[in-house]
């Protein structure tokens, strides 16, 4: 099983002096972290890792030697692209990826196992996602509350995001920009299947969820 980690993001919402990928969380950075889950999950054999173009070098100082990383691109999916493209030549023959962000460096080492038994169960795009807790409003550009969707059909989807090599690709062939790779997918009219997420597989955004995961990372030494 092959992994990409889109690891390329300025981190602008969090606002440390260094890409986010690299801010340390308790000495070990967030890269660091995201990637020995993957590979603490037993299941995943190739790593590719899509850094910010000018910290290849510092990503790769960062992992295991077999770790492969690559430069990417200005938005997400520019960076899942160069991935998938480096991934379908170190593992030509691979059916199915997993495209995990790094910024989810808590995510616990099951939930890669249950995406990809999900997988090869048979789905072609499976994602993990939480019950949402909170109402949801829509609002107009100035902040007017406009409707309420029903809760109960809501899901706060996750990552690693699992796919057949074959769909993902094509879905981004060409698509425009996505922060989500699932979305691309139910763009191009395949069916994604959900398995429940996991509350430590939170998506490290801000200074908050930065200091909230220094703590969580306590209660769970
Ligand atoms: N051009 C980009 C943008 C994002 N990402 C990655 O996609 C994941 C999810 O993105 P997000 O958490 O939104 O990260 P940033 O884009 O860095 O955050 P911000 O929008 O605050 O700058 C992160 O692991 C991030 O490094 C990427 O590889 N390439
Ligand atoms: C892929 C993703 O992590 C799923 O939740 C998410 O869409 C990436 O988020 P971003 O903050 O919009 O880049």
């Amino acid at each position: 099983m092959v992994a990409v980690v889109p690891a390329a993001g300025r981190g602008l919402r969090l606002g440390a002096d260094t890409a986010k990928a690299l801010v340390p969380l308790r000495g070990v950075t967030l890269l660091r972290r995201c990637v020995d889950g993957l590979l603490d999950s037993g299941v995943v054999d190739l790593v590719v890792v899509v850094a910010p173009a000018e910290l290849v070098e510092t990503a790769r100082a960062e992992l295991p030697p077999e770790v492969v990383v690559v430069p990417g691109g200005l938005e997400r999916s520019d960076s899942v692209r160069a991935g998938l493209d480096e991934a379908a030549r170190r593992a030509p023959g691979a059916e199915h990826v997993l495209v995990h962000d790094a910024a989810r460096a808590l995510t616990p080492a099951a939930l890669v196992g249950d995406v990809v038994a999900a997988l090869r169960a048979g789905a072609v795009a499976v994602v993990p996602a939480l019950p949402v807790t909170d109402t949801i409003k829509a609002v107009d550009a100035a902040g007017v509350v406009t409707g309420t969707p029903e809760r109960a059909s809501l899901r706060a989807v996750q990552t690693p995001q699992g796919f057949t090599v074959e769909v993902l690709r094509a879905a981004h062939a060409g698509a425009l920009a996505a922060t989500d790779d699932a979305a691309l997918v139910e763009r191009a009219g395949s069916t994604v299947h959900t398995v429940p997420g996991h509350p430590l597989a939170f998506k490290i955004t801000t200074a908050t969820d930065l200091a909230l995961a220094a703590v969580l990372l306590e209660g769970l030494a």
